[in-house]
């Protein structure tokens, strides 16, 4: 049946933060922050009509006429036995979109569309008690809008579960949690609309969501079981090491200003008992190459693929003396934003020209002092394990000071810590590969030749490529 839409009177009124009079759709434009995107969501959206979200296979014609507002599916938390409604809000977590180098203003990324299928498994709606699946219908970077639709599949046994959405789609087809909301973005269309709910009644139980559809089990499967515990545990190990070790540092910092200002190598000794402590237990990591690193008295620029937070520890397991170039949020941690201050990792506001300058400026000043750095030259993880485009800063540096270029290939960190997905952390193992060094004072084709050796192992280890 088509989805047509039109509004209607129908939709209850939105509670006290719609004004007087205004009975606009809830969420046209709620989806939609940038003008184009506004307007393809509000095109989109103004093809919706709420009915739509919940009883998709009904056609415009055969919908029940005003005044009651249709009828609502529930999400039930797993404690709840009876059917009770919940509202469940969530806003969309899937990380930043690649290749632009700093959100607008502020530190927090935008969040991204979605992109690729969205299923949502939803037990029964309230009123014909057959599944739904959902279809993401506008997604715009303050969430996404999802468009049930009856699946053929039987409603199940009712029993304490809980709805979860997961976004298919992107490399191995990895499930994701994405919530879905739609939060009207500023204030005058808040009083027009109101917060888009999505209500289902669940009687799945988690063992009979994982049996039909793994994909679509609305209970975690083992798996992420697992990976949620692993990454449990991984945080407190790396959270207990890193407070008796930044005692450690605080003590030898006085001295390492004195001695040893710009490679700090007392302090990247600390961070890398730090790293192999907390990576020895959760991951196996192979190094090949240990050959082409060179000793931590001759300057480098160091490069490599950047597709998960797992990459920092496992290069900091190398013990060489770089500086990291790093967004300025991530010294917002606590310990761990002090630690970088004592190791010396220089901050970049990613989207500002000045701080990209300043810190150009202080890489090229610490190596030729005899400290080497180390750049993501795709200035954002890999959303799809796929290799971004190179901002060419780093070869710039290593051009300038005619330094070598060492490249370094990470492959398995984005399968083990994808982002988005921080608190989980999946088993499977990482490698690292440090290629030979790359000599020349042309930044462009030392961009372009680092580039290359990195990408064309990631192919061969069945890793794309953008
Ligand atoms: C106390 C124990 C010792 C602790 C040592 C801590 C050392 C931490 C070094 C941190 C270096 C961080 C380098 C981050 C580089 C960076 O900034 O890449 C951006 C991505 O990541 C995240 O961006 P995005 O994918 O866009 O969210």
């Amino acid at each position: 049946p088509g989805h047509r839409m039109y509004y209607r009177e129908t939709w209850q009124t939105p509670p006290k933060q719609t004004t007087a009079g205004s009975r606009r759709p809830p969420f046209c434009p709620s989806l939609a922050p940038s003008a184009r995107a506004c307007a393809s969501s509000q095109r989109a959206l103004a093809r919706f009509h709420p009915h739509d979200f919940i009883h998709s296979h009904q056609s415009p014609t055969e919908l029940r006429p005003a005044p009651s507002p249709p009828p609502r599916l529930r999400i039930l938390s797993p404690q709840a036995e009876q059917p009770h409604v919940r509202h469940v809000r969530a806003r969309h977590r899937l990380a930043a979109p690649a290749n632009d180098l700093e959100p607008r203003g502020s530190d927090a990324a935008p969040a991204p569309r979605l992109r690729g299928p969205v299923t949502v498994s939803l037990a029964a709606c309230s009123c014909c008690s057959r599944r739904h699946r959902g279809t993401r219908a506008a997604s715009s970077s303050m969430g996404t809008l999802v468009w049930l639709r009856p699946t053929a599949a039987p409603a199940v046994p009712a029993g304490p579960s809980a709805a979860h959405v997961v976004a298919g789609g992107g490399i191995n087809a990895r499930p994701r949690r994405v919530s879905m909301a739609s939060r009207c973005p500023n204030p005058r269309v808040l009083q027009a609309g109101r917060c888009r709910w999505l209500v289902a009644r669940s009687g799945v139980t988690a063992a009979a969501a994982a049996a039909d559809d793994p994909e679509d089990s609305s209970g975690l499967s083992d798996l992420q079981v697992a990976s949620r515990i692993r990454g449990v545990f991984f945080y407190a190990v790396t959270a207990v090491a890193a407070i008796f070790l930044f005692i450690a540092m605080v003590v030898v910092h006085p001295l390492v200003l004195l001695f040893d200002r710009h490679r700090r190598r007392a302090q990247h000794y600390i961070a890398k008992i730090w790293a192999t402590l907390t990576v020895s237990m959760f991951y196996k990591l192979e190094v090949e190459g240990m050959e082409n690193l060179p000793p931590n008295s001759s300057p480098a620029v160091f490069v490599a693929n950047h597709q998960s937070f797992l990459d920092i520890y496992t290069l900091l397991t190398l013990g060489r003396c770089f500086k990291f170039i790093s967004k300025t949020s991530i010294f917002m941690l606590p310990i761990i934003g002090w630690a970088m201050y004592l190791l010396g990792v220089i901050p970049l506001r990613r989207m500002d020209s000045r701080s990209q300058l300043d810190c150009l400026k202080r890489c090229v000043d610490l190596v030729k002092k005899g400290a080497s750095v180390f750049f993501f030259p795709e200035g954002t993880r890999s959303k799809d394990g796929k290799l971004g485009i190179f901002k060419r800063g780093a070869f710039s540096v290593a051009a300038k000071t005619g330094v070598p270029v060492i490249p370094i290939t990470l492959l398995g960190t984005g399968k083990l810590m994808p982002p988005g997905m921080e608190s989980n952390l999946n088993s499977g193992s990482v490698k690292v590969i440090i290629h030979r060094p790359i000599e020349g004072n042309d930044a462009e084709k030392l961009c372009t030749d680092a580039r290359n050796v990195i990408a064309d192992t990631l192919l061969l280890h069945g890793y794309g490529v953008h």
